[in-house]
């Protein structure tokens, strides 16, 4: 691969994340070829795009098709039965790049073998509308351009940060991996909320949508600023916020259960190793 050819790619699952992510190097332009291994089909985003081909299987790959980069984008649960079909692909100038949720590097090597380069990674959601937050490590075998083009591929949908201590990615996966659903229920707990305080259903979750999202977009305006300095200046002394946070910040209150809820998420990670 040059960087002015582009990369070619071979995509193993190609749902909600993997999906999302296609998209991505496509809009990016980083990809000069990506092979789909999905029996459900391509998403809609990129029918007709020449530079992708769909086939059903690792048996069905093109002939003499060699990739840079192996995204691995099926379930947990999954991946142990699809991925011995990859072995044959393992050589130096291959990265095998995971986004499945509690595999580990070592659980990789076992299955693809020593020589494999592997880079380990967890995404999230956002990464649909381009803003996600990926946090990844390598194996010892990646190479700096592996790493580059790796962090390439992971940008074009978001940020993306790299730690040397793979324990951190199982934390990683409940803050930012899981964390978006947190924030949608957040939604839908403020919409409820809103509802046994007397308003209608609708309008409810109209405003609980918009707060939550108007919310975020300030906070990502406001670069200068803490959450904590946001939360603030909301808060009028002995006002309805302040009023509100008495409840949400007591020793009771929301922090024991986001602490109980990403730990229970870390523990279901480490179990998904396998
Ligand atoms: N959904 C999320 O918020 C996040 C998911 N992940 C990880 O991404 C991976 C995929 O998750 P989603 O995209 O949510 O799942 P999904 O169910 O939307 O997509 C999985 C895709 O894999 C396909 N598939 C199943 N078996 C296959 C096989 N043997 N070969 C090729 N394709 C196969 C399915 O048809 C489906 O399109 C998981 O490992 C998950 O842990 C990571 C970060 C966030
Ligand atoms: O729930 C899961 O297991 C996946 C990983 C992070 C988000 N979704």
């Amino acid at each position: 691969m040059t960087a002015e050819s582009g990369a070619s790619l071979l995509l193993v699952g190609c749902g909600k994340m993997g999906g999302a992510m296609l998209d991505g190097w496509l809009a990016a332009g980083i990809a000069s070829r990506v092979v789909v291994v999905d029996r459900a089909g391509l998403p809609q985003s990129v029918a007709g795009d020449a530079r992708v081909t769909l086939v059903s299987g690792a048996d069905a790959l093109p002939e003499g098709f060699v990739p840079d980069v192996i995204v691995l984008a099926v379930k947990p649960q999954v991946m142990e039965e699809a991925l011995p079909s990859y072995r044959a692909l393992v050589r130096p100038g291959t990265v095998f790049l995971s986004i499945a949720a509690g595999k580990t590097i070592a659980w990789f090597e076992r299955l693809l073998g020593e020589g494999a380069v592997v880079v380990r990674s967890m995404p999230n959601t956002p990464a649909a509308i381009g803003r996600g937050m990926t946090v990844a490590v390598p194996n010892a075998r990646v190479s700096a351009a592996q790493r580059d083009l790796s962090d390439r591929l992971l940008r074009a949908v978001g940020d993306v940060a790299w730690v040397e201590d793979e324990g951190l990615l199982d934390p990683v996966t409940a803050v930012s991996g899981s964390g978006p659903a947190y924030v949608f229920f957040l939604v839908e707990a403020m919409a409820k909320a809103g509802e046994a305080a007397g308003l209608p259903a609708d309008l409810a979750m109209r405003l609980a949508r918009a707060t939550v999202s108007g919310a975020g977009a300030l906070l990502d305006a406001s670069v200068q600023q803490q959450a904590a300095d946001l939360r603030k200046a909301v808060t009028s002394p002995n006002g309805t916020t302040q009023a509100a946070l008495e409840v949400l910040m007591a020793p009771e209150g929301m922090q024991p259960v986001m602490t109980a809820a990403i730990a229970a998420a870390t523990r279901r990670s480490r179990e998904l190793a396998g």
